[in-house]
């Protein structure tokens, strides 16, 4: 039996909530019965931007988001990172998401937050809160011992640490690199300790996290974050090295941390989630086909003011169109706006002209990160346009190189 909706009450989290917070969590991801794995995430948890549900004292339903930076085609945006998004199961269809998720996103909005972002649980969630799909990944599952890396030489040395007892050098290379890699998010202190942790109740039978770093006089310029996990069978050693993290400002340091991951002795696979469309990877094998690459969503992105979020990045191509814009969730959005720009500079006004461009404020959450043309989503019939050459030279513009990707989960 579920239980009838006005007894629901919905508020702002506090920090009393986070036990029946954790247990909802556990509850709807289907966790061992044990909520005590969700506590690493407190210490980057912010009730003031999270919202509760609750059934009398029962937590029924949570949103919440971090506050972090977002690269963006040509600079960086405070960003909301959704997540530990959950309803439970008696309480589900009944439209407590959507209440909490829309009181979210224009509380951000006012907060100043022109933009949201997420990771999806299940791809059709989203789209009906006006997310679009900006990146996908590959999901990499390597026969290392097939693929045949390159062998060119390398300049660089290894080292290997624990990685929490490496954060300033790891955090050297990512910050040299992470602003002009969209899809990227900046990190505090508070999340290089988080993305390092490594408690053994959560390793999964698999070996400790390893922090190797390619140095070059004495500068880190490379990294990875790895562990093995051992198998054997009839035949062997049959064991996988888990790639959680490689970020390389260059190539040569880029092919040393490739080469090591790859020789892990009685390893034979290598798994990565998060390789890019446009990885390097797959030009450093004679066998590119042994990557096994699977191509799989990534971020999804909201923009929450679209006249901010449009002037906060940059254009590959300049461009001046005018866009009409729905948005059934946050109304003030919906419109006309006039868009300038270029690699540069650009401005977004709201005009009268006009439009040479509709969609939807999904599709420019799509396209917003530049991996995502305007042309596919007009072929899509998502997005129409009414003066003749406007969609290309959108499509150009919109466009961004390096394409967005992504370093991590959240
Ligand atoms: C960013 C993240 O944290 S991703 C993690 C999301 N959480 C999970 O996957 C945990 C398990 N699932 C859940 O907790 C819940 O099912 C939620 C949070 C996904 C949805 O919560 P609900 O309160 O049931 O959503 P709500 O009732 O507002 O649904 C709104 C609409 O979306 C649809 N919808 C919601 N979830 C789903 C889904 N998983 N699959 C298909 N449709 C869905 C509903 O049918 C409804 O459609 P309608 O407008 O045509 O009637």
């Amino acid at each position: 039996m579920t239980a009838p909706f006005d007894r629901i009450t919905t508020r702002c989290a506090a920090q009393g909530d986070w036990p029946g917070i954790i247990a909802l969590l556990d509850e709807a991801f289907l966790g061992g019965g044990d909520p005590s794995g969700w506590d690493a995430e407190r210490a980057v948890y912010a009730p003031e931007r999270a919202l509760v549900a609750r059934d009398g004292e029962r937590v029924v339903a949570h949103v919440a988001s971090y506050g972090r930076d977002l690269a963006v085609p040509g600079g960086t945006l405070p960003a909301a990172h959704v997540a530990l998004v959950a309803v439970a199961p008696l309480y589900r269809r009944r439209r407590l998401l959507s209440t909490l998720m829309q009181k979210h996103l224009v509380e951000r909005r006012a907060a100043g937050e022109s933009l949201a972002v997420l990771w999806a649980s299940e791809g059709r969630i989203y789209q009906r809160f006006g997310y679009g799909l900006a990146s996908t990944r590959l999901e990499l599952d390597v026969d290392t011992r097939a693929a045949g890396l390159d062998t060119a030489p390398t300049a660089y040395l290894l080292e290997d640490a624990v990685p929490a007892d490496a954060i300033p050098r790891l955090r050297d290379v990512y910050e040299r690199l992470w602003r002009h890699r969209p899809g990227w998010s900046g990190r505090t202190d508070t999340w290089w300790r988080r993305l390092t942790e490594d408690p053994p109740a959560r390793r999964g039978g698999a070996t400790p996290l390893r922090a190797l770093l390619a140095v070059a006089d004495g500068q880190p310029r490379g990294y990875a974050l790895w562990r093995a996990e051992p198998r054997w069978d009839d035949a062997g050693p049959r064991g996988t090295v888990d790639l959680r993290e490689l970020v390389s400002a260059d190539p040569s340091a880029t092919r040393a941390l490739w080469r090591f991951l790859f020789a892990v002795d009685l390893t034979r696979t290598l798994r990565y989630r998060f390789g890019a469309a446009d990885d390097p990877l797959a030009h450093l094998l004679d066998e590119p086909r042994q990557l096994r690459a699977t191509v799989a969503d990534a971020h999804w992105v909201r923009l929450l003011d679209v006249a901010a979020a449009l002037a906060g990045r940059r254009y590959r191509t300049p461009v001046d169109v005018v866009l009409e814009v729905r948005d059934a969730l946050i109304p003030q959005n919906a419109g006309r706006y006039r868009l300038r720009g270029d690699r540069s500079t650009a401005s977004c006004t709201g005009t009268t002209a006009d439009a040479d461009l509709t969609l939807d404020v999904r599709d420019l959450g799509a396209a917003y990160l530049g991996g995502t043309p305007l042309t596919a989503l007009a072929a899509a019939g998502r997005v129409a346009a009414h003066r003749p050459g406007a969609l290309d030279a959108a499509a150009d513009a919109f466009s961004w190189r390096p394409g967005p990707s992504v370093v991590e989960d959240f």
